[in-house]
């Protein structure tokens, strides 16, 4: 048998005499909460030495409208008296208890109603709720409707009875060492060296312990912690910007034509929301239509101020990049943005309606398309992942434009977004000279592959055993 701690052995000896007790009266004798009693109780029953035994009993108190009731009678009693043996409805209408009363009078079928004139309908004897409210008990009948009336509340009492068993009489019978028994050492027992006497307490190695989990980091959360450490880390900026965009800075500031598919209701959440376009709206319009001062031919026909100011769940954070520059226009600017995009996307392992984009610009004299490709590569290896290669891509407001590709195992190449320079279309309106360096780039994705998932769906699921079980990523790791 295991071994008994010392309060378990005192429980024991305090039930034997008795052979059943309630918590109160073992509380009284081992000088202890009812809570401990009934705490050492069930490790007893463990152990088979005891029983416990479990009660609820329900009280109930009558309310402030109950207790008035009881006094004086229900509504409908109260006004029945009044009816005599038929009275016109008026009358019954001027009573004060009037509103309560007349729907208990016809619900009970105490009173008919004919002709504007209310007639008693014989004697009533007391109801089975108007017994119950003068003393209100567990197990009566008319509970349920007082309760339902909120003349009374319910309170439940759970009281514990313990009983020794026959396991348990023959221990205490055959003697229990009742000395003091140290379960943790403390600082003073070790200075002064009385550890060496103390009746330490035995416990087993094989019994496992109770898991606990302390609160962390999400795991994912942890990857977008670790991305915005390495960007602080290379020197960048935070940028911070608002989930509703209008078009003109999601899609016109960047020359994206007003006719281009990604602008369709089933690519974008648009909604019934609209924002003036900025001062200065009217260099993005002359580079729409026919480029402007710069040696763009522009898209052509008529840019439409209506369609830039309506508004959109941002479906990149390339808005982002755009609104700092036109807010800086100098170099040097090295700034990122971690942030949410939606796009109207059918929901499958690698696709969600949204996910974080990581965005980035850098923005100097003599930047160059190298130095795009290596912030990129530092970027992955710093994410740990060392193979990366570029694709050339097509973006309308970059040229040249790349779609940087990092390998992992299993998997071969994988797609994670989009960079490149910014065209004179998306600079010049806004008399930014330098060049910019810009990417987009997919997070969650690179997300579930660094946490081994096959699912993106699972980052943002509520999966508590996946959370609890994840090592901690990121700064804490
Ligand atoms: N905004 C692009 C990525 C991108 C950003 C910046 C420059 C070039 C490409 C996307 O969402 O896919």
């Amino acid at each position: 048998m295991a071994d008994l701690t010392l309060n378990e052995k005192r429980l024991l000896v305090a039930l034997a005499p008795l052979g059943e007790a309630g918590t109160g009266a073992l509380a009284g004798a081992l000088g202890t909460t009812e809570a401990a009693v009934v705490q050492y109780a069930h490790l007893c029953a463990d152990s088979g030495l005891a029983e416990v035994v479990r009660t609820t009993t329900t009280t109930y108190a009558l309310t402030p409208e109950g207790e008035d009731y009881r006094k004086n009678g229900l509504p409908e009693r109260q006004m029945l008296e009044n009816v005599g043996d038929s009275a016109p409805m008026r009358d019954l209408q001027a009573h004060p208890l009037s509103r309560i009363g007349i729907g208990w009078l016809r619900k009970k079928g105490w009173i008919t109603i004919r002709a504007g004139v209310a007639e008693r309908v014989g004697e009533v004897p007391p109801g089975d709720d108007e017994i119950a409210l003068q003393d209100p008990k567990e197990g009566m009948p008319g509970i349920a409707d007082l309760l339902k009336r909120n003349l009374i509340t319910a309170s439940e009492e759970t009281a514990w009875q313990i009983r020794i068993t026959a396991a348990g009489r023959a221990l205490v019978d055959a003697g229990l060492d009742l000395t003091e028994e140290t379960g943790t050492l403390t600082r003073e027992q070790i200075i002064s060296g009385s550890w060496r006497t103390a009746n330490l307490r035995r416990y087993s190695l094989a019994t496992p312990p109770k898991r606990i989990w302390p609160g962390k980091t999400h795991p994912y959360g942890g990857v977008l912690d670790d991305v915005r450490r390495i960007l602080l880390e290379m020197g960048f900026e935070e940028m911070r910007g608002e989930i509703v965009q209008s078009a003109f800075w999601d899609f016109d500031a960047l020359f994206q034509p007003q006719d281009h598919p990604a602008r369709e209701m089933q690519d974008t959440f648009y909604l019934d929301l609209a924002e003036p376009c900025p001062p200065g709206w009217e260099g993005v319009r002359d580079i729409h239509e026919h480029g402007g001062d710069t040696s763009s031919t522009g898209w052509g026909g008529r840019w439409d101020p209506a369609k830039a100011e309506q508004c959109v769940l941002r479906t990149h954070t390339t808005p982002l990049s755009i609104r700092h520059l036109v807010a800086t226009r100098r170099p040097p600017v090295k700034a990122f943005a971690l942030g949410r995009v939606y796009r109207r996307e059918a929901i499958d392992p690698t696709h969600l309606p949204e996910f974080e984009q990581l965005e980035g610009i850098v923005m100097d004299e003599d930047v160059t398309f190298r130095d795009l490709l290596g912030y990129l590569k530092e970027f992955y290896a710093a994410m740990g992942f060392d193979a990366v290669r570029f694709r050339p891509g097509y973006f309308p407001y970059t040229e040249p434009s790349v779609e940087p590709e990092v390998r992992v195992d299993g998997l071969g190449w994988v797609e994670l977004g989009g960079a490149g320079v910014f065209r004179e279309e998306v600079t010049a309106p806004w008399g930014i000279e330098a060049p910019v360096l810009a990417w987009g780039l997919g997070i969650s994705r690179l997300a579930m592959l660094r946490l081994g998932l096959r699912d993106l769906r699972q980052l943002y699921r509520s999966d508590i055993d996946w959370i609890r079980d994840h090592p901690v990523i990121g700064r804490e790791e």
